[in-house]
């Protein structure tokens, strides 16, 4: 049933009813009802033979009316029958599934929402082989009677149909041998039982009454609509493939069907229909307890479809040969099959008291959703057709700018609104918490919950959800309000809003909030450590308290634990030329966290950079370079940069000092994956003398040697000669294992002839 109060809204704003069924089934599990019969006693379902022998024996005849008169003929009705009097009908759950079943069917119908239907018993009847009932109609025994319900009685059986007919169109329905069947159709439809063939057929007989009283009454659209917002803003959404029902929405969203622009869209202003109805919804909302504004929508509907010309299956045989020179296609030209998917943004709206404005970005939920009029009715602002993409098939998209009536109950204004507009909300929650209203800022900050994760956290907004973190003084909400945020939107200007946080909450409150601002979702961003380029001025800022300095000391942890992860990474992974280029881009965030971190974090940070294999100096060298170009000589002495020149100093002597390569020895250190293949290398490599291997390998060998050599950039080339069976791998060692080291000590020295003269780095002393 999720949907018909939207659905029921959309048609009375629409003006017009929609064709409604004139018959509904239901079926519900056989314990949901008790049956007791007298002279017979309790029922057992689904119901047997001897049980329904024993109905039988308490039964008589039914009899049929035609007119005024009341007849037996056989001809016409063949059937047993109980009286109500004698019937029981009870179980534990029996009255919660009449009465939703009769919601069911009133809305399934088309009654009016306001309408409450009443089942009243009528008859039990039973149908043994042979017995039926010719096409008839109910007489309307009552005046409130609208309809007749049908419930069988889970029986195996054959035959015994129940058709239904009404305007041509016709329904059959059969009774289930398991579970109760419940079928409702207006008095005036004509029906039949058709003859039972085999087992017996059971059924319980309702007069369907409308509540007296409300039908007459003159209820109006407008009483009706007020009735289905409270519904829809009081039903829990239930969402296709989801395991649990979410809470009502916040919103229904009316699409109009004119195009306006920001300026011309007002209340007074409305085209055609539009007027009248969003002038009747707005009455609605008032009497609803709701407010109401306008928006600007733009919806997008991607719409599976095919050439026209083309079958949709000629794609699979290729019988579309024939029509190749045809004109540019347009939207005409496709044949659209099924709406795959319907998207409806809101991108601007008015104030609730029909003034003002401001820019929105809200994504509207299929179950926030009304319209009268699909937008398929419509002409789009521009369409496109993509053909086969992987994803979907073929596909159609259409572009529609419609406007709309939003709608949300007075009492979740707030978290309706601050959906659609973070700073909106942010604003407001600062300006309550100034007024000195923190329970309404309180309560109104935790109504975000659901959905601030996904809307609220930009990164400009940074400052503001600060300063409301810090004067809400309630940790849970200002913990959620924050935690979407990442360290990238961080400047030093935050250092105070920060501070008072830190002060009011606590350092554990701090940790689970920071954590959340370091999410590794962001680790392979391009420009992840720009921030860092605010974080030497940010905590020394931060330090002036120690509530700061705690935070200070959590941002330098959390900055270190992805350049470490980063740096290890990048320092072990191969080619030379792509590893050189990523260190050194961690140069300068590293230098920036060596500055902003304490006397203790920066000790330990040393300490595992001097632990680290040599290509870090591809990364720390860079570094230094750089801020020996823009550091003054303090600075960079507190960041522990001397300390670290003298490392590298150290690193840069030792390599150095290697005994250069003897102009005979070709060996080359190794170790592959420990299969045959790796052994047969290594061996080789290792040899001091041989410069070249000749291996008769298959494909696959010759493969994994391939990717070995490849992947260490060994100095070493690989050939095939193809000939014989199998062909011959030619490994050759190459000049480039001298040349290689030649350049990497002359770097060395001249990178430690730099250092010495930059840094004055001479040898450590003994201290
Ligand atoms: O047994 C049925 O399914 C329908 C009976 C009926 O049409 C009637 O009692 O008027
Ligand atoms: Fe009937």
């Amino acid at each position: 049933m999720a949907g018909s109060a939207r659905e029921r809204l959309a048609e009375l704003l629409g003006g017009s009813k929609q064709a409604r069924a004139f018959s509904a089934q239901l079926k519900a599990p056989a314990h949901m009802l008790g049956l007791e019969v007298a002279g017979v006693g309790p029922v057992s379902l689904p119901l047997r033979a001897p049980q329904a022998k024993k109905l039988i024996a308490v039964a008589r005849p039914a009899l049929f009316g035609r007119g005024e008169e009341t007849l037996s003929d056989t001809s016409v009705r063949d059937t047993w029958q109980i009286a109500p009097d004698q019937i029981t009908l009870a179980g534990p759950s029996w009255s919660a599934l009449l009465s939703s079943a009769l919601e069911h069917f009133r809305d399934e119908l088309g009654l009016p929402t306001t309408a409450r239907l009443r089942a009243e018993p009528h008859a039990l009847l039973v149908y043994g082989k042979g017995q039926f009932f010719l096409p008839h109609q109910d007489s309307e025994k009552d005046d409130a009677m609208v309809g007749t319900l049908v419930l069988s009685l889970p029986s195996a059986h054959t035959g015994g149909e129940l058709v239904i007919e009404h305007a041509g169109q016709r329904s059959t329905h059969r009774a289930s041998k398991t579970e109760l069947t419940l079928v409702a159709f207006y008095a005036d439809c004509r029906h039949e039982v058709t003859p039972v063939r085999s087992g017996y057929r059971a059924t319980l007989t309702f007069n369907l009454l409308a509540e007296p009283g409300v039908l007459a009454q003159e209820t109006g659209p407008l009483t009706e609509l007020v009735h289905c917002l409270d519904q829809h803003f009081s039903t829990p959404v239930r969402q296709r493939y989801a395991t649990r029902d979410l809470d009502p929405p916040n919103r229904l969203v009316y699409l109009l069907d004119h195009e306006y622009t920001q300026r011309g869209l007002s209340w007074e202003r409305l085209k055609g229909t539009d007027a009248e109805r969003a002038a009747l919804l707005r009455a609605a909302a008032g009497q609803a307890g709701c407010e109401s504004v306008l928006a600007l929508a733009e919806v997008k509907q991607t719409w599976d479809a095919y050439p026209a010309g083309d079958a949709p299956w000629d794609d699979y045989y290729g019988y579309n040969e024939e029509d190749e020179d045809e004109d540019p296609a347009t939207d005409d030209d496709y044949v659209v099959q099924d709406l795959i998917d319907d998207e409806i943004t809101l991108d601007w709206w008015s104030g609730p008291d029909g003034t003002g404005g401001e820019p929105i970005s809200l994504s509207v939920h299929d179950y926030e959703a009304c319209v009268s009029t699909p937008s398929s009715d419509l002409t789009p602002y521009e369409s496109q057709y993509e053909g086969y993409m992987g994803n979907y098939g073929n596909t159609l998209d259409r572009w529609y700018r419609r406007a709309a009536v939003v709608v949300w109950p007075r009492e979740r204004a707030f978290a309706a609104r601050g959906e659609a507009g973070g700073r909106w909300a942010l604003e407001k929650l600062r300006d309550r918490i100034e007024q000195g209203d923190l329970d309404g800022a309180r309560t109104a900050a935790q109504s975000l919950a659901p959905f601030w994760k996904h809307t609220g956290a930009r990164p400009e907004l940074l400052d503001c959800a600060l300063h409301v973190a810090a004067g809400l003084g309630a940790a849970e909400s200002a913990a959620m309000l924050l935690e979407p945020f990442h360290v990238g939107a961080l400047g030093p200007d935050h250092a105070g809003a920060l501070a008072a946080a830190a002060e009011r909450y606590g350092t554990a409150w701090l940790r689970q909030v920071v954590d959340g601002w370091f999410d590794p979702r962001y680790r392979y961003e391009p420009h992840r450590y720009e921030w860092t380029e605010g974080l030497p001025d940010l905590c020394t800022a931060l330090r002036s308290s120690s509530p700061g300095t705690a935070m200070a000391r959590l941002l330098c942890a959390g900055a270190w634990t992805a350049l470490a992860g980063d740096l290890q990474l990048w320092s072990t992974t191969g080619p030379a030329e792509t590893r050189r280029s990523r260190l050194e881009e961690l140069s300068l965030p590293l230098q920036r966290l060596l500055q902003a971190a304490g006397q203790e974090q920066r000790a330990e940070i040393l300490a595992v950079l001097r632990a680290q294999a040599d290509t870090v100096l591809e990364c720390l060298i860079p570094m230094l370079r750089h801020a020996a170009q823009t550091l003054p000589t303090d600075t960079r002495r507190a960041a522990g940069l001397d300390a670290l020149a003298r490392d590298c100093a150290d690193r840069l002597r030792a390599i150095t000092a290697r005994q250069p390569r003897a102009a005979d020895d070709w060996s080359i250190a190794w170790t592959g994956c420990g299969c045959g293949l790796c052994a047969t290398l290594e061996t080789f490599l290792a040899s001091r003398s041989r410069r070249v291997l000749e291996w008769p390998l298959a494909k696959d060998g010759r493969r994994h040697v391939h990717t070995k050599i490849d992947s260490a950039e060994l100095s070493v080339r690989h050939q095939t000669r193809r000939q014989g069976r199998p062909y011959t791998l030619v490994l050759t060692k190459t000049e480039q294992l001298f040349t290689r080291e030649q350049t990497a000590r002359r770097r060395a020295d001249a990178d430690l002839t730099w250092l010495a003269s930059a840094w004055n780095a001479s040898p450590a002393g003994p201290c």
